[in-house]
């Protein structure tokens, strides 16, 4: 098993079956199994979910987010009360991303070499700077185990000339970023942009591994690409990036993303489809997600997935989450988002004990064979 330590981070690759990895991820606050589903708390909570509750899904690790907390409640805050895991009251491993991503999707955002300007509306339209320094200065106040660096991802599509821009762009930042970084038990993560061009895809990659760091992310995907561009552009990253260090595709995804990535050597994922999917009433199950609110479940006796051992699919119907969610109850929310989460962490044991045993190929066809399924 080979094992390498950068700073606060270590990654053990124990163990690959084709491209796919079984790794493990240690950190200040513990160990995280790899491949890995990070759930996402943008304002230092997985909305819905209690932390016990977010354990009880499996759950090693979750996310929140630069920019949220710097608007509320503040990173000087979150800082006196001890840091993200003390107010939030989670003691396992926590990734902050930079606010970057975030910012882009807000509109009127100007773009310059010193950082990203917005306004923040409930500010009375006061203009915000977020820069690569005040970036890591609020992600080392929150104290998260594993921080982002301050990137630009375009929008897709987007023109070759922008696209190229902003590599070049995230580049110059992740070295300010790198400069700016000096908390010692919090690892820094690069990322890795490109757009939708395999030669940029490759120049970014290499760019960004000649800046030595902990561990590596995927950005610029997941932003309506679509499926296959997704997976063309990880085949245009994946092999230019080191292998004795852990890769993070962002914001991804879908479960049949997630095992196509895995196949292509992705070790970290996040997204918020199976939080914001609950509130609305999608399950997910083995057969494919269905709406729950739907009036086919009225009557229908049987839990969510009768494969699930999660504390909703042992105790409550579809009828039952159905009255819930069509009444806009909290309880609704919570107990789908329950499940939800508890799907995505057995999906990914199922994925980890698959590259263990060899079998990931057998895996990844018999699972997109019956999630994917038309007769649902
Ligand atoms: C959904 N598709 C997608 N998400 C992307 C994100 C955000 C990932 N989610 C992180 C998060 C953490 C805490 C709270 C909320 C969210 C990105 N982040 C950065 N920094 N760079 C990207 O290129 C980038 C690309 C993405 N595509």
């Amino acid at each position: 098993m080979a094992s390498t330590t950068t700073g606060p981070l270590s990654f053990d690759l124990k163990g690959t079956d084709g491209r796919a990895r079984r790794g493990r991820v240690t950190v200040p606050h513990g160990v995280i199994q790899t491949p890995a589903f990070m759930p996402v708390g943008t304002r230092a909570t997985v909305k819905g979910l209690m932390p016990r509750d977010l354990k009880a899904t499996g759950s090693e690790i979750c996310l929140a987010n630069t920019y949220h907390m710097d608007i509320s409640p503040g990173p000087k805050i979150v800082k006196k009360m001890g840091g993200l895991h003390e107010f939030m009251g989670w003691d396992k491993p926590i990734l902050t991303d930079s606010g970057g991503y975030q910012v882009f999707s807000l509109p009127k955002t100007q773009l310059d070499e010193e950082g990203v300007t917005f306004r923040f509306e409930k500010k009375g339209g006061k203009k915000v700077k977020l820069t690569p320094e005040r970036s890591m200065q609020i992600q080392q106040d929150l104290g998260a185990d594993i921080a982002m660096a301050f990137d630009v991802c375009v929008p897709y599509p987007c023109d070759y000339k922008n696209a190229q821009d902003a590599v070049y762009r995230t580049i110059r930042w992740l070295e300010r970023c790198k400069e700016a970084h000096t908390r010692p038990d919090q690892a820094l993560f690069g990322i890795v942009q490109g757009s939708s061009y395999a030669d940029l895809r490759g120049l970014s990659a290499q760019l960004t591994m000649g800046i030595d760091l902990p561990g590596y992310a995927i950005g610029g995907l997941s932003v309506g690409e679509g499926h296959s561009i997704m997976m063309a552009m990880i085949d245009c990253t994946e092999p230019s990036m080191v292998k004795e260090k852990p890769r993070y595709l962002m914001g991804v995804g879908y479960p049949e993303d997630i095992v196509e990535a895995v196949a292509r050597g992705v070790d970290m994922f996040d997204c918020v489809i199976p939080t914001r999917y609950a509130r609305s009433g999608v399950a997910f199950a083995r057969h494919g997600r269905f709406r729950v609110s739907n009036a086919r479940y009225k009557t229908d006796k049987y839990p969510l997935d009768t494969n699930c051992s999660c504390y909703t699919c042992k105790n409550f119907t579809r009828a039952y989450l159905n009255h819930l969610i069509n009444t806009n109850e909290i309880l609704g929310s919570a107990l789908m988002t329950l499940h939800n989460v508890t799907f995505y962490q057995d999906l990914m044991r199922t994925i980890r004990t698959a590259i263990e045993e060899k079998n990931f190929e057998k895996f990844r066809v018999s699972f997109l064979q019956e999630y994917l399924a038309e007769d649902k």
